[in-house]
């Protein structure tokens, strides 16, 4: 069943008229997308447009068939900036926005009990928020977002800036989530993140969708290639041999020529003298497909 559809969708600003050009993107109950792009990619406006926050120029955005709008329950956002109060503690917070949401007496307690424990902020509930750390803040930023159970979360890059900890808490829950049922949007940089975290991942560039499909058909790799991270840069003659690349991170992708095995093509480099500490076979690193595909950004001129 589809749960977001989103047609045809075109949006821009006064100064960046042409920012969404012709978006069409479609997510089925139990997808978990990650939305990828560089910085001014136009996430953040993807994401407003989805809240209701802002009004397409042109197309359709749908959930569960009906036309989404402002102040739309079936949705809940985690932004990208901390969105409570900073005078008021923790649980003031969650009290304050439990009541926006339409929930009340003991059943508004009970959630604020319940998100305060997921995202283990009840020993520090009665704290004013403004003295939070960072990782707190984005915790509370969180528990905020998931006070009622939304049919769709939207997630606008919420591990920014927080230590290991917080980070596995925080995608704890989300996976939680998505097990219930609720539908994910995760937009980040984190590339490693995405990868791990969701089924699905469209890439914004341009103005354009220039990705948008399975992560696993995504990240199979077609080729028949291996990749490694070699210990030393490989010879000229095994790079022309197995038409070697560079990619990111230090890693190498090695073509298999036909009829080459890959414990025939990894005994070959061994006698060689190609050594390596890692070793990748049947699947690519998302970052090398958007590096590729966004590789006429120049981070000197993307906005922030
Ligand atoms: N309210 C606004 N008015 C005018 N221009 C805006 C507004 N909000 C964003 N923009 C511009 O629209 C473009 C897209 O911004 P947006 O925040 O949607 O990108 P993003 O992909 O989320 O970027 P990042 O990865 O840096 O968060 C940028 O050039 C930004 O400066």
């Amino acid at each position: 069943m589809t749960l977001l559809d989103i047609d045809q969708l075109t949006f821009g600003y006064r100064q960046q008229p042409a920012l969404l050009a012709d978006i069409s993107l479609r997510l089925a109950d139990g997808d978990m997308l990650g939305l990828l792009g560089p910085n001014g990619a136009g996430k953040t406006t993807l994401v407003s447009l989805i809240t209701g926050l802002l009004k397409p120029g042109h197309g359709s955005i749908t959930l569960n068939g009906k036309q989404v709008a402002l102040g739309d329950r079936r949705i809940a956002l985690v932004p990208q900036e901390y969105a409570f109060y900073p005078r008021l503690s923790g649980r003031e917070n969650l009290t304050f926005f439990a009541g926006v949401q339409g929930l009340k007496g003991n059943t508004a307690k009970q959630a604020v009990d319940r998100v305060l424990a997921q995202c283990a902020l009840t020993d520090t509930q009665h704290q004013r928020a403004a003295r939070y750390s960072g990782g707190l803040k984005r915790r509370l930023n969180f528990a905020i977002a998931i006070l009622t159970h939304p049919q769709l979360l939207i997630l606008d890059e919420p591990t920014a800036n927080v230590d290991p900890q917080t980070r596995k808490l925080l995608l704890d829950i989300v996976r939680e989530l998505h097990q219930e049922g609720v539908g994910i949007i995760y937009t980040s940089h984190l590339l490693g993140e995405v990868e791990n975290l969701c089924n699905q991942v469209a890439l914004l560039h341009g103005g354009r969708l220039v990705l948008h499909g399975s992560m696993d058909e995504l990240l199979r790799d077609a080729q028949q290639s291996v990749s490694l991270k070699p210990t030393q840069t490989p010879s000229a003659e095994l790079v022309s041999r197995f038409n070697a690349c560079q990619q990111a991170d230090h890693w190498w992708r090695f073509e298999l020529p036909a009829g080459t095995t890959v414990a025939g093509l990894l005994s070959t480099l061994e006698q060689a003298g190609l050594h390596y500490t890692h070793i990748r076979y049947g699947t690519q690193a998302l970052e090398d497909i958007y590096l590729a595909l966004t590789s006429d950004t120049h981070p000197a001129s993307a906005a922030s």
